[in-house]
C-alpha cells in the first residue's frame, strides 16, 4: 500500500482498529454539520499566486512560543492514542519528534503525561480539562510543568460532553485517562468562567492558550483575562453542532486579537494548501487531529511522522506555487475574498 496523501492513511486505520473506537475518533456530534462543513469551506477559499518569484528554497521552519518547529504543522490533542496503538501517545510523540514539530498532550491519554515526556524528542504543550475538583487540576499542571512540557492548552469548549451519537449507538464510553483517577471524565466543571484563568495563571509560569474560541468577542475576554494564545477550533465538529467553522471564525478572531498574541488553528486540516489558507487568513500556525491518528493506526511512529511529513511537503510546495517562499510571504492577499 502506498500513502500518497493523509486520506490515504484513512481507510487502512479504520480496518485496523475496533470500530467503536474507530467511531470514537471519525465521529462528530449531532448529525456532523460542522464535523463536514470544517472540510468543505476549504473548497470554497481560492488562492490568488504570484509568478517569478525566486522559490529555490521554501523555509517552512518556524517557532510556536519560542520553540523552534519544522513547519507550522502542530499535533492537536487527541484522547486516548492507546485505540490505535499498544504504546499510545508515548509512540506518537516519537513519530512527532521524528517530524521536527510538537505534540499537543491530551489530559485524557492512554499513557502518564510523564511518560509521554520521555519518549518526546521534541516541543510539547499539555492540553488541559478542568475538573469540579480543583486538586486534580493544581496537580496535572505542576506535572506538565515538572516534566519540561512548554505551555498549557486550556479547552473551553466542552462545558458539557458533545452529543456523539456514534458513540451512543456503540455504548462506548471513555476509559479512564492515566493522568489522573477521574472515573467519568465527561463530568468536567460545567461553571468554569473566564475568572478561572486567573486561577489558572497562579498555578503555573507557563503560558497559557485557549483553545476553543470561535468569536472576536471570546478573543478580546480571553485577552484581557491573560490568555497568551488562541486556538481557533470547534473540537474537530464534536461538539455544538452548527457551530462555526473554524476557518471562516478563523479572521475575526485574528482581527480581535490585533497582534497581541499567537493565534492557532484547527479543523479539517488535510492538505498543505489548507494549511496555506489557515497562514494565510492569519493562523501563526495550525494543528492537525484525526490523520495523526490514522498514521499511528497504521504504522506507529513511522505512520505519525509520515503523515506530518507529507503535509509538511504538500506546504513548501503550495508555497513554491503561490510564490511565497518564506512564512512571512504568505499573507491575505494570497486569498480571493
Ligand atoms: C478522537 C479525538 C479526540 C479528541 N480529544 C481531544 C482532547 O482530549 N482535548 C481537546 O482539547 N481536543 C480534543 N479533540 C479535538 C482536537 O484537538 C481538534 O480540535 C480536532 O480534532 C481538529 O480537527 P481535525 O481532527 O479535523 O484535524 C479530539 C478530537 C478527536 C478527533
Ligand atoms: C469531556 C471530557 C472528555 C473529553 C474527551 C476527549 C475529547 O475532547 C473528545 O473530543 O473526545
Amino acid at each position: 500500500m502506498q500513502y500518497f496523501n493523509v486520506m490515504d492513511y484513512e481507510a487502512p486505520a479504520q480496518a485496523r482498529m475496533n470500530a467503536a473506537h474507530w467511531d470514537y475518533y471519525a465521529g462528530g456530534s449531532g448529525d456532523e454539520i460542522t464535523l463536514h462543513a470544517n472540510r468543505a469551506i476549504f473548497d470554497h477559499i481560492r488562492l490568488r499566486p504570484r509568478m517569478l518569484v525566486d522559490v529555490t528554497t521554501c523555509d517552512t521552519s518556524t517557532s510556536v512560543l519560542g520553540s523552534p518547529v519544522s513547519m507550522p504543522i502542530l499535533v492537536a490533542p487527541t484522547a486516548q492514542h492507546g485505540f490505535a496503538h499498544p504504546e499510545g501517545e508515548c509512540e506518537t510523540a516519537r513519530g512527532v519528534g521524528q517530524a521536527g514539530t510538537l505534540l499537543t498532550a491530551s489530559s485524557v491519554s492512554s499513557r502518564r503525561l510523564e511518560d509521554v515526556a520521555a519518549a518526546a524528542s521534541g516541543p510539547l504543550w499539555f492540553q488541559l480539562y478542568v475538573f469540579d475538583d480543583n486538586t486534580i487540576t493544581v496537580d496535572v499542571v505542576q506535572r506538565a510543568e515538572q516534566a519540561g512540557y512548554k505551555a498549557i492548552v486550556l479547552t473551553v469548549d466542552v462545558p458539557r460532553f458533545g452529543n456523539r451519537e456514534r458513540d451512543l449507538r456503540n455504548a462506548f464510553h471513555l476509559p479512564v485517562s492515566a493522568n489522573f483517577d477521574v472515573p467519568d471524565v465527561t463530568k468536567l466543571k460545567p461553571s468554569l468562567t473566564w475568572r478561572d484563568l486567573a486561577w489558572l495563571k497562579s498555578l503555573t509560569s507557563l503560558p497559557i492558550l485557549v483553545k476553543g474560541v470561535l468569536t472576536g468577542e471570546d478573543t478580546i475576554l480571553a485577552l484581557e483575562h491573560g490568555a497568551d494564545g488562541i486556538v481557533v477550533s470547534n473540537h474537530g465538529g464534536r461538539q455544538l453542532d452548527g457551530a462555526i467553522t473554524s476557518l471562516e471564525a478563523l479572521p475575526e478572531v485574528v482581527e480581535a486579537s490585533s497582534g497581541r498574541c499567537e493565534v492557532y488553528f484547527d479543523g479539517g486540516i488535510r492538505r498543505g494548501t489548507d494549511v496555506i489558507k489557515a497562514l494565510a487568513l492569519g493562523a501563526h500556525a495550525v494543528l492537525v487531529g484525526r490523520p495523526v491518528l490514522w498514521g499511528l493506526a497504521v504504522n506507529g511512529q513511522e505512520g505519525v511522522r509520515h503523515v506530518l511529513e507529507l503535509l509538511r511537503n504538500e506546504l513548501e510546495l503550495a508555497m513554491a506555487l503561490c510564490g511565497a517562499p518564506t512564512l512571512k510571504q504568505i499573507t491575505p492577499t494570497l486569498i480571493r475574498r
